[in-house]
């Protein structure tokens, strides 16, 4: 017979699974976005393969323009932006994509060009708004931005003005002249969003410049502002929408560093630009070698590891970035890396403009050799030669992560982008990003990356970006450093955390991550076979796998994440779900780790510029080196990377004497020479009438060998 506490005990049961049901049914729908979202992303993999006519080669889909018009032939103004692009810019050829671009913009296209920091996307507006008569108009998000583009134009001669909160009142004047009436010589015109959703007046005069038939095009650079999905919205790039609509006839190009899908969808939404040609490059940065390091819980451990990277590997003053948190943290690790003997300051939004002003300039011409800053030290950080860029702490998106750590080597030359990964900084990420959209999606997306010991990091790059994968070639540490990583079951030790986490919800009470893992040490029956850090990584693995997850709770200070029993709790509890966590076995000595890493750096480096060496020479000599030297992988790798002077060149092979390749480059030199290097000064090109190619590569290795040298590769 039934008793009423057996009914409320059934009644209380049932609530109890349907509220697991329904947690459950949240989850599959997540799910399903995300691979609806995936699905869509490999549809359009799939296209471009097709377009491309390939099939299965990744390389050749690294670069994709989403029509299947062909940019690449001979235009009209081919001759034209050849002397431009030569003669004005100084730049000997395209890149991969830029001529295309310019094509695509010269023939009245709108244009979406997604191309790595770096990459050059600059010439591809710039160059047309030379070409076509009138003014272009370039919107760019920031002050800082703005006034490096226009002084390095001006310096190049060309007609080039902002028109921002500093423009004096007498260019101004000129300004308005020039849009108005045609007066004056402008040819490129640079604005912030704010002038186009605030200023009537400028609007007005912009509509009389079009009206004129004088608006030559309109460059909206870091486009992923538009979108809500991108890592930095920014409202006033709503507005921009009123570009198209207001001068229909008048050519976009929205640039960006990077966008997924979704962003590009809502980029080419927001500008009113549907039909536009998209130009994706490759987000391979094959120049940067990528690491996760564990973070000691200890502070002044962290600095100490950040201060000891720092001056094993660049002890020449060369420049970095170290990326905080928060503000106090900047300030604190700033002090601790200068009490270390590292020209460090600090960089965040607290400081007054003029402060931040005054670090950024002293780093920029190398007085300084590390910024430590937050976010707040992001876009217009356009120094080419930053050779590392540090994470103290995790990033909040796998976009956030690729763009600050991209920073790194804009010259093309090998840089290290370090992230000292901790599980105790996911909770202190998530209950900042928890409210905005995909907010903790995007996160658990990065800290998938950090706790993964086995899978490439270039990879995961691609598979968030949805490109095809491409060869890392050993420049990320799990690529690069097999140690032996094993997958431990811990599913006994997610079963008794899961226990104990309900045992402490039904008593109304709520645990951080730290204070969970604080009570597992006491759970005898475990003995001590995982470690504190490993047990912490399991809470972190036990969130991304839907069996916790975050919650979060505001005092008048702070917002706290608490773990509490997720969806998938009960499958670990029956023994239904196998629960994995990747451990070293053998824990690399870190130095020894990072030498490699620098071995693999310099060596990759010479690599670069020899291939580059192999080209010249080879070209109208029959192939001086042989291919064997270099991989193909290499050698495609390469072509993108071409050392601008001999001073690049010479800093990488310098090493030659040292590193331990080095002998192994110079026996192949020796081989297809036939004789030792000169040791002193180069040889004269014009010299001697013999084997020319041969003469001329023992002048490149006198550059190789001999400390100083001017000459112009
Ligand atoms: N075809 C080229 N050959 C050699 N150098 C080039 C070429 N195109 C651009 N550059 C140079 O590459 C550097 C980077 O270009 P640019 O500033 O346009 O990059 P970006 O794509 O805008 O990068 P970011 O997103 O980081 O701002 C500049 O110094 C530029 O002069």
């Amino acid at each position: 017979m039934e008793t009423e506490a057996d009914v409320l005990e059934e009644l209380l049961n049932i609530e109890t699974e349907i509220e697991d049901v329904q947690d459950q049914i949240k989850l599959l729908l997540e799910r399903q976005e995300k691979l609806h979202e995936r699905q869509s992303e490999l549809k359009f993999l799939l296209e471009a393969y097709k377009a491309s006519g390939t099939g299965n080669s990744a390389n050749e889909n690294a670069s994709r323009s989403s029509s299947l018009e062909d940019w690449s032939g001979s235009f009209e103004w081919d001759s034209q932006a050849d002397d431009v692009r030569l003669n004005i810019f100084g730049i000997p050829s395209y890149r991969q994509n830029q001529k295309e671009i310019i094509n695509a913009i010269m023939s009245g296209r709108d244009v979406l060009v997604i191309m790595a920091a770096g990459g050059g996307k600059s010439l591809c507006y710039q160059l047309p708004a030379i070409l076509r008569d009138g003014v272009a108009l370039v919107i760019s998000p920031l002050l800082s931005l703005i006034q490096d583009q226009v002084m390095g134009l001006t310096a190049l001669g060309i007609p080039a003005f902002m028109l921002t909160s500093t423009t004096s009142k007498e260019n101004e004047k000129f300004i308005y002249k020039a849009l108005e009436k045609g007066e004056g010589e402008l040819k490129i015109l640079y604005v912030t969003p704010e002038k186009i959703s605030k200023s009537k007046r400028f609007m007005s005069k912009l509509e009389k410049c079009h009206n004129a038939g004088r608006l030559s095009l309109i460059s909206i650079d870091e486009a992923h502002c538009c979108s809500q999905w991108g890592h930095d919205f920014r409202p006033d790039y709503k507005s921009l929408s009123i570009l198209k609509t207001q001068f229909s006839n008048v050519p976009v190009v929205a640039l960006t560093a990077t966008a997924t899908q979704k962003v590009q969808y809502d980029v080419m939404e927001m500008l009113r630009i549907p039909k536009c040609v998209k130009f994706v490059s490759t987000v391979n940065r094959p120049n940067l070698f990528y690491t996760v390091r564990s973070k000691s819980s200890v502070g002044k451990v962290v600095v100490d590891e950040i201060a000891e990277f720092i001056q094993e590997s660049y002890s020449n003053s060369e420049s970095g970035i170290v990326y905080c948190f928060s503000r106090k943290e900047c300030e604190q690790v700033a002090a601790e890396l200068r009490e270390r003997g590292i020209a460090a300051d600090y960089y965040h939004a607290d400081m007054d403009v003029n402060a931040r002003e005054k670090v950024h300039t002293w780093w920029s011409k190398n007085k300084l050799q590390v910024i430590v800053g937050t976010v707040a030290f992001g876009m217009g950080i356009n120094k080419p030669d930053v050779r590392f860029v540090i994470h103290h702490s995790l990033s909040k998106s796998m976009e956030t992560y690729y763009q600050e750590s991209g920073r790194a080597g804009r010259d093309g030359l090998p840089s290290e982008c370090v992230l000292f990964y901790r599980p105790a900084d996911v909770p202190r990420q998530s209950s900042m990003v928890f409210y905005e959209n995909s907010g903790l999606q995007n996160l658990y997306d990065i800290v998938r990356y950090c706790q993964s010991k086995r899978q490439c990091r270039r990879n995961a790059f691609f598979r968030h970006f949805a490109e095809p994968l491409q060869d890392c070639n050993g420049m990320c540490d799990n690529c690069a450093f097999l140690s032996e990583v094993m997958e431990v079951d811990v599913s006994r030790h997610a079963k008794v955390m899961v226990s104990l986490l309900q045992d402490t919800q039904e008593k109304d009470q709520r645990l951080t991550m730290l204070q969970l893992v604080d009570k597992m040490k006491n759970k005898k029956e475990l003995g001590s076979d995982i470690k504190k850090e490993e047990m912490e990584q399991l809470v972190i693995q036990l969130i991304l796998d839907f069996v916790f997850k975050e919650e979060y709770q505001h005092t008048a200070y702070a917002t706290n994440a608490y773990v509490t029993i997720g969806p998938l709790a009960n499958q670990v509890l029956q023994g239904k779900k196998i629960v994995k966590l990747e451990i070293s076995s053998k824990q690399k000595n870190k130095g020894d780790s990072m030498k490699s890493a620098k071995h693999s750096l310099a060596f990759s480096g010479l690599e670069l510029k020899l291939d580059e060496l192999r080209e010249k020479l080879s070209s109208g000599h029959g192939g001086i080196f042989p291919h064997s030297v270099l991989s193909s992988q290499q050698m495609s790798m390469i072509s993108s990377q071409k050392p601008s002077s001999a001073q690049e060149l010479e800093k990488i092979i310098g090493k030659l004497k040292t590193e331990k390749y080095g002998s192994k480059i110079l026996d192949e030199i020796k081989k297809y020479t036939g004789s030792e290097p000169p040791d002193n000064g180069m040889l004269n090109e014009e010299e001697g009438s013999g084997n020319r190619a041969s003469k001329r590569l023992k002048t490149r290795k006198g550059i190789v060998v001999i400390e100083s040298s001017d000459e112009e590769l």
